[in-house]
Order: structure tokens, then sequence, then C-alpha cells
């Protein structure tokens, strides 16, 4: 018995055995492949010929990769605004540009006449009828006349008219009543060394401070340089109106303190401007006087002492058109103090009485140089006689 029980542990050891042996390798047998790890060929670094052989294989196409530059780091510079110094536009044609502006004398001196002159008989009411057009239209009593009877005696020769004809006469006529053949240059052109010096004169209101203005705008366009002097020291405005007119257009401005000496401003402003090199001196001056002495003190002073420098080119005399005759007669005192070189009318726009250029003319015997016509910045024209009576007489044709 003790043996048959050994014989069966025996057995059963050696079945546990055999069994422990075959099922590891069936399961084996049963799992996937191990993962093959990845074998990487050896790389063969293809070196383009420099020079292509002809007939050889094309070099291998070789793709750069995008070189992504990082950009720099920019410091930003803080932003310093500087101010916008406009280039006015040259003065040549501006009076014919702005013709429309004399709408309002065009109405009388224009039109008026012209439907007059063109009817089929003068009689001696037509006549009157004309004369009292332009002597309202500010041409003045003694101009009217001579005016008138040039006329007369035209028609009387020449018979029957045309409109045509008509509007040629009534031209000439006018234009010759505005003596076409004066100098209205301006001196503004400097001198060896020198800037020309050119002294704004007129009554407070005229329009002064703003022409002055103008003007340096004007001879802007035209290529030159200027400096303003801010003389009017009554009127602490003033000063700050030359000023920024000045910085507009980039102009230096030389003023003193509010109620200081005209004529010291004056006297640096010419200095200024020889050192600085400009072509010309802009003098603004002021034009709140109560009297002839006081104006004659004031202006003569401011005159002497700048002609320290050297003589003053050009002394330009601001009216206002819409003062008309009374302002001719304020005007007078100006010419009587200050050797006046020219005279610039202001305001043409706002009135119908544009014949007031032909007054002032006959009565200051100084020529018109320059027209406002109106308050923006270019809207000061050089005065030409024929594009103005042209305007007047045909309009906005
Ligand atoms: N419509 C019109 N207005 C003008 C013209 N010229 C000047 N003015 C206006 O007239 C006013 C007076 O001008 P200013 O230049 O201040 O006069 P001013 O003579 O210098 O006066 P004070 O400095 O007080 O002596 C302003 O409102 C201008 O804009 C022009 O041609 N037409």
């Amino acid at each position: 018995m003790e043996y048959v029980v050994a014989a069966v542990i025996l057995l059963v050891v050696l079945i546990v055995g055999a069994v422990g042996l075959v099922v590891p390798r069936m399961r084996r047998r049963d799992l996937p492949p191990p993962p093959s790890v990845p074998t990487v060929p050896p790389v063969e670094e293809e070196i383009p010929p420099l020079i292509e052989q002809p007939g050889a294989p094309p070099a291998p196409v070789v793709v750069e990769e995008p070189v992504v530059e990082t950009p720099p780091v920019v410091e930003e510079e803080p932003v310093v605004e500087k101010p916008v110094v406009e280039k006015p536009e040259p003065s040549a044609g501006r009076l014919v540009r702005l013709r429309a502006r004399l709408a309002r004398s065009q109405s009388v001196l224009g039109r008026g006449l012209l439907s007059v002159l063109s009817r089929d008989h003068l009689e001696e009411e037509d006549w009157e009828e004309i004369e009292e057009s332009l002597i309202s239209a500010d041409v003045g009593i003694e101009a009217t006349q001579v005016i008138v009877e040039r006329l007369r005696e035209r028609v009387r020769i020449l018979g029957t008219r045309t409109v045509a004809e008509v509007r040629e006469q009534l031209i000439e006529e006018l234009v010759e009543a505005l003596e076409p053949g004066l100098d209205r240059s301006l001196k503004t052109a400097s001198h060896e060394g020198r800037p020309a010096v050119v002294l704004v004169v007129g009554v407070n209101g005229a329009g002064k401070t703003t022409t002055c203005g103008k003007i340096g705008r004007v001879l802007i366009g035209d290529g030159g340089t200027v400096l303003f002097g801010a003389a009017d020291t009554f009127r602490a405005a003033a000063a700050d109106q030359i000023q920024t007119w000045g910085e507009r257009v980039g102009a230096e401005t030389v003023r003193g303190p509010e109620g200081g000496d005209p004529a010291s401003v004056a006297f640096d402003a010419v200095k200024r401007g020889i050192d600085t090199g400009v072509d010309t001196v802009l003098i603004d001056t002021a034009g709140r006087l109560q009297n002839k002495v006081g104006l004659m003190d004031e202006l003569g002073k401011v005159k002497r002492v700048v002609e320290k420098h050297g003589p003053v080119d050009e002394t330009l005399l601001v009216l206002d058109a819409t003062t008309g005759q009374n302002g001719l007669e304020q005007a007078r005192v100006f010419t009587e103090v200050v050797d006046v070189t020219g005279v610039v009318l202001t305001k043409l726009d706002g009135t119908a009485k544009g014949g007031i250029v032909i007054a002032v003319q006959r009565k200051l015997g100084i020529p018109v140089k320059l027209v406002g016509l109106g308050e923006g910045p270019d809207d000061l024209a050089p005065f030409e006689p024929k594009a103005f009576v042209e305007a007047l007489v045909d309009g906005d044709a």
C-alpha cells in the first residue's frame, strides 16, 4: 500500500511538472510580436555641385525652412506735435478767383449801369440815373462827372450802340478812372543784407492787423520770407493775433510788453529781420489815436527809429471800404502824417459801394495796391484795374 501511495504522488508530481512546461510555450505563441524598434537608415548627405554638369542628374531640391526673424524691439519715441506750417497760394489771379465776392457792387455798378446804357434812346433822365448809380456806389461826385461826360461824348459820336459796345465803353471809362498806369507793385524785395520794411497804418477796426497777416501770406505765397513786428502795443490781442498769423506760415513775430513803446518794438523787429536774413519785415502799428498830434508823434517816432536801420520801403494805409466817404476823411490825416505809398482797401465784399476804389485814388492821389475781399486768410488780392472793372460789369459770368 505504501508503494502505491508513493507511486501516485510521483505520478502527480510528474503530470504537474509536464503541464508547467507545456502551457507557457503555448501562451508565448499566442502573443503579438513585440514592436519593432525603427531602425534609422544612415543619411547620405547630397552636396549639390557648385556648377551643374551638363547631363548630370538634377541636384536634389533642397527646401529651405523659412527663417522666422523676430522683429527687433523698437523703443517708441515720444510724439512731439509739430505745428503744421501752411504754404499759402501765390497771389497771381486772386482777384479773378474772388470776383464773386463783389456781388453787392456788381448789382449797382454792373447790371444797373448796363441796363440803362443799353436803352434805345438815352434821354437826360437816363443820364441822371447813370450819375446817381455811380454816386451811390461811392465813385465820388468829381469822378462821376468825368465818367458820365466821357460816356455821353462817345454815345453822341458813335450813334447806334449794341449792348456789347456799351459794355466795352463802360469798362474802358471805369478803368481809365482808376488810372491804370499807376505803379501798384509792393516794394518788398530785400536790399544788400537788409530786409525791406513795410509799415502798415490805419484807423483801428479797418482790418489793419488782419491785413498785415494776409500781406505776409501773399509774400510767402509768392516765394518770399517774412517777419512780423507787433508794434500795436495798445491792444494786447493785436500782438497775439499777428503772432498767430505768423505761426500758421512759419514766420517769426517780434513783440514787446503790452503798453510798451511801439517804436522800440519796430526797431527790434527790423534788427531781428536783418539778423535772420528775411526778405521783408511787416510792422503792424496802432490806430487807436485820439488826435492828429498824437498820431503824428507816434507814427513819426516809429518811422524815425526804424530808419536808423535804413529807409522804410513801403507805408500801406488800410482803409475800410464800408466806411465810404467818411473813411476817406480819416485817411487823409494819415497821409499828412506819414508818406503813404499805397492803399489797401478792405471789406469790399461787404459793400455795394465798390466805386470807393475810384474815389480813394482820386482824393488821396495814392494807388490802391491791394483789396480785401473776405475774412479768409487768402482773401486779399493785388489790385488790377481791368480785372476789377470786368468783375463789376460782368458779374460772376
Ligand atoms: N468781410 C471782411 N472782413 C474783413 C476784411 N479785412 C478784415 N476784416 C475783418 O475786420 C475785423 C477787424 O480786423 P482787425 O484786423 O482786427 O482790425 P484792426 O484795424 O487791426 O483793429 P485794431 O487792432 O483794433 O486797430 C476782423 O473781424 C476782420 O476779420 C475783409 O476784407 N472783408
